[in-house]
């Protein structure tokens, strides 16, 4: 198979929830990483954070208001702080599997961070889900203590949303880039990257979660990678989803997928975005492909057998 330079970006379901799942789940994930990678293609990894965010921003919140005792902690630091505690567990997973298969190949993790616009639309209306799933009446009763936004997501109950910012610009791509080219296995733009803005005294930390998709499809771009590879906990993208006349997508090209969103076939918060990012990157240069798939398909979609493929045309 012909070599690629893959821009994967890790879903949900490979990282669980808390982190003995997490711990437990990338060992799965490393060996869908270590796969690609024995295909003989370059792979960096970018991965999301919505449930970890929203785990450490309460924690962090109920130790300082409850009487924990800790001082108040801003939420972009919470957003660095699940990018740490994420790509930690995912560059063990990796290093070990590939020790375990007898490939000497290096594994690092970088904090990143990623500009955003002050400006942008989505300070005014909060759209990304972070944290836990709750029922109706437990978001309620937050949102009245806190102020909270919640929205139900894709019929799986609450949940909370934060502002998701456009990614503007990737503070470390040359860093990022240096390593790719080093051959070294690269976590990067974790939660979608940390959210700063550009002040007069340089970069500060804003109140957001960027949507770890977006952030993988600038990645893919900026990196001149061949494919951005979005996996998730569907083997495929619908039409119908969910409906009695659900139909899975091989392929689709650009017109098509547009087709497709503005009869809504995609839900916003989760299956919308990924498509958004896969056309933004395959628009981006000739040749440029998307994929959506699983987890455990990965491998299975690089030769076609399954996943949702973007294509221009
Ligand atoms: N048209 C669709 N086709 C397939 N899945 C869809 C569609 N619309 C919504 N979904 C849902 O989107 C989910 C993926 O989004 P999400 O859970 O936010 O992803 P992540 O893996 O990044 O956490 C799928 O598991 C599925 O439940
Ligand atoms: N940052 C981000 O997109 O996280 P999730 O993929 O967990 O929603």
């Amino acid at each position: 198979m012909e070599s690629k330079k893959i821009v994967l970006a890790l879903g949900g379901n490979a990282l669980g929830n808390n982190a003995e799942e997490q711990l437990e789940l990338v060992k799965n994930t490393a060996k869908t990483v270590v796969d690609l990678i024995s295909q003989g293609h370059k792979v960096v990894i970018g991965h999301g954070n919505g449930p970890q965010v929203g785990m450490i921003n309460l924690a962090m919140e109920y130790s300082a208001t409850q009487g924990g005792g800790t001082a108040a902690m801003p939420f972009p630091e919470c957003g660095a702080m699940s990018q740490g505690y994420i790509g930690y567990h995912l560059q063990q997973a990796v290093q070990t599997e590939l020790a375990n298969r007898g490939i000497k190949k290096e594994v690092a993790c970088l904090v990143t961070q990623v500009v955003v616009d002050p400006a942008d639309e989505a300070f005014k209306k909060p759209t990304k889900p972070i944290g836990a799933f709750m029922t109706k009446e437990e978001a309620d009763k937050i949102a009245e203590e806190k102020g909270y936004v919640f929205v139900e997501d894709a019929g799986r109950g609450y949940r909370r949303v934060v502002p998701s910012p456009q990614p503007k610009r990737i503070v470390e791509l040359n860093v990022v880039n240096k390593l790719v080219e080093d051959d070294v296995v690269v976590i990067t733009v974790g939660g979608g990257g940390i959210p700063v803005v550009e002040t007069e005294t340089g970069l500060q930390g804003t109140a957001a979660v960027i949507d770890k998709d977006k952030s993988c499809a600038k990645l893919a771009a900026d990196l001149d990678a061949d494919i951005l590879m979005i996996l998730t906990a569907v083997d495929r993208v619908c039409i119908n989803f969910n409906k009695p006349d659900q139909k899975e997508l091989a392929q689709i090209n650009l017109e098509e997928a547009g087709q497709y969103i503005s009869e809504g076939h995609f839900a916003p918060g989760s299956m919308l975005p990924k498509v958004e990012a896969c056309m933004s990157f395959v628009e981006s240069k000739d040749g440029r492909e998307a994929l959506i798939t699983s987890l455990e398909k990965a491998g299975l979609a690089m030769t076609g057998e399954t996943g949702t493929k973007i294509v221009a045309k």
